[in-house]
């Protein structure tokens, strides 16, 4: 076993209410337009055959709380208020019920977009990595265990800017639940502790500038932060 040539940055933990112990980032799935509305305000159409995903590094999270730059590269960043599912135990090839046992927790996260950069990579059928992986590019609040928060319902999720409302739906809206993603997804990835699946945005998506304060929450859960220093 060789020794590292030099120290990596540390990838955040997230905390989890009520534990002494918080949630190591593994992998980060994101679940693309599963939300009809966003989806139609993207000018495209839900595919009802099957989910599809990007993923985001797990070096480019931070926590709840965080005061970033406005990114590079960006003339039009983006915030997308998400549902972030996280897995606590293996998971391949299941069912449904399987599927349920496998979550740990719930909690409430940003997927931060270079909404240009998506757009004109999307036009010329290229991945999205560029709009969508980027340097503090998802933001994740405290964990809240399975058992404590209950089943995905009806719940609302929302965000505002500066305390403006942009963002407002129901968990209802779902296109995919997120019993079927993980059943799906789970046929591709041996799914494992740590693993944290995005399951989308609902519509109202926009732009933020330096100086915004970002602010989003599910019925239940904590809240998630982010601020924009000011140039
Ligand atoms: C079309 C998107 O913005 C993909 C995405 O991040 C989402 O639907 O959520």
């Amino acid at each position: 076993m060789v020794s590292p040539m030099f120290e990596l940055p540390a990838i955040p933990v997230i905390p989890v209410e009520g534990q002494e112990t918080g949630f190591p980032i593994g992998r980060i799935f994101c679940v693309g337009r599963n939300y009809a509305a966003h989806a139609a305000e993207m000018g495209v159409e839900v595919d009802r055959e099957k989910p599809f995903y990007f993923t985001k590094s797990a070096a480019n999270a931070v926590l709840s709380g965080a005061e970033v730059s406005y990114p590079k590269g960006t003339e039009n960043f983006h915030h997308e208020m998400e549902l972030v599912v996280a897995i606590g135990r293996p998971l391949s090839e299941v069912s449904p019920t399987a599927a349920r046992a496998a979550i740990f927790g719930y909690g409430c996260a940003l997927d931060m977009t270079r909404r240009d950069l998506q757009l004109s990579e999307r036009k010329k059928q290229r991945p999205w990595s560029l709009g969508k992986d980027l340097e503090a590019g998802s933001v994740f609040a405290p964990l809240t265990s399975a058992a404590e928060w209950g089943p995905v319902a009806d719940q609302r999720i929302w965000l505002t800017v500066n305390d403006e409302p942009r963002q407002d739906a129901t968990l209802a809206e779902l296109v995919w639940s997120v019993e079927e993603i993980l059943c799906h997804l789970s046929g591709f990835y041996d799914l494992r502790a740590g693993d944290l699946i995005m399951t989308g945005t609902p519509a109202g998506v926009g732009p933020v500038v330096a100086g915004d304060r970002i602010e989003g929450g599910i019925t239940g859960l904590g809240n998630v932060r982010l601020s924009l220093s000011p140039s």
